[in-house]
């Protein structure tokens, strides 16, 4: 058992329960949030995607006391293109409370940061008032992925489809994701290595109309250099903002002018 087997374990038991509660209802987009795409596809400069991570499997605790609703006004302060608020509670700490929380306080779109393999899920996020939600190609089959990438789109939402190597690239290609972010951390083995960013971006079809993010592991500002030299409009980050004693300073540090861009 891997923990990726251990935790699509839990998650089938929350959808269950999820599937009880008759206040999970289908809605349009209740707020209207700037789209993440187009944010990303107009900037210059490499955007940060920060994230709200009390705890990790990996890590085990991060910063389990932050506030949600401070961390995210710093965030936004500091100009980040996204916000993403882990709302899993088993494994990383988190709730649908905090992205509840986080959601009427700030205007950015706002990522909802979980392990979904369920429809109920996705209302779940758009209830809480996220407008991205995350799907994890390693964690569903091709007719799952497809099926929960059209529904999410179906109801107003954008989604970042989460890829680790080549192969799972192709099968995001597939169902013609729009935002397409490499995970740099294996959720089998936990191993972070920038280096998958990199192999993934070779195959990357960058001429069209697609995003490229690259998710975990970013320190720094080498980091974020390396990253997008490799043409990622964006990098994910977590651990690095809620360790800093100042999250602004270091999202500006990651705030660098894109290959290219510069002249
Ligand atoms: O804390 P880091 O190394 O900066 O990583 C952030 C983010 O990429 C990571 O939390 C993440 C990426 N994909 C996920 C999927 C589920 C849970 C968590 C994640």
């Amino acid at each position: 058992m891997t923990i990726l087997d251990d935790i699509l374990h839990v998650k089938r038991i929350e959808v269950k329960q999820l599937l009880l509660d008759k206040q999970i209802v289908s809605c349009e987009t209740i707020v209207q949030r700037p789209s993440l795409f187009s944010a990303l596809k107009e900037s210059a400069r490499l955007e940060v995607i920060a994230e709200m991570k009390r705890a990790s499997p990996s890590k085990g605790t991060i910063a389990g006391e932050t506030d949600p609703v401070a961390q995210a006004k710093v965030y936004e302060k500091a100009g980040v293109a996204c916000i993403s608020v882990l709302t899993d509670e088993t494994f990383f700490k988190g709730s649908m409370t905090d992205l509840e929380a986080v959601a009427k306080v700030v205007k950015t779109p706002l990522l909802c940061k979980d392990f979904i393999i369920h429809e109920v899920q996705i209302d779940r996020a758009q209830q809480a008032g996220a407008s991205v939600i995350l799907l994890i190609v390693a964690a569903l089959d091709d007719e799952k992925l497809l099926r929960l990438y059209r529904y999410a789109a179906s109801i107003g939402l954008e989604v970042l489809v989460e890829v680790h190597d080549v192969n799972e690239l192709e099968r995001a290609l597939v169902i013609d994701a729009k935002i397409i972010g490499v995970n740099n951390r294996n959720l089998r083995t936990f191993e972070v290595d920038l280096a998958r960013t990199e192999e993934v971006a070779k195959h990357f079809p960058f001429h069209e109309d697609r995003i490229f993010i690259s998710e975990s592991g970013i320190r720094n500002s080498a980091d974020a250099e390396r990253v997008a030299a490799t043409g990622a409009a964006a990098v994910l980050v977590g651990e690095t903002l809620m360790r800093s004693n100042d999250a602004a300073s270091a999202i500006q540090s990651l705030q660098i002018m894109k290959v290219g861009e510069l002249s």
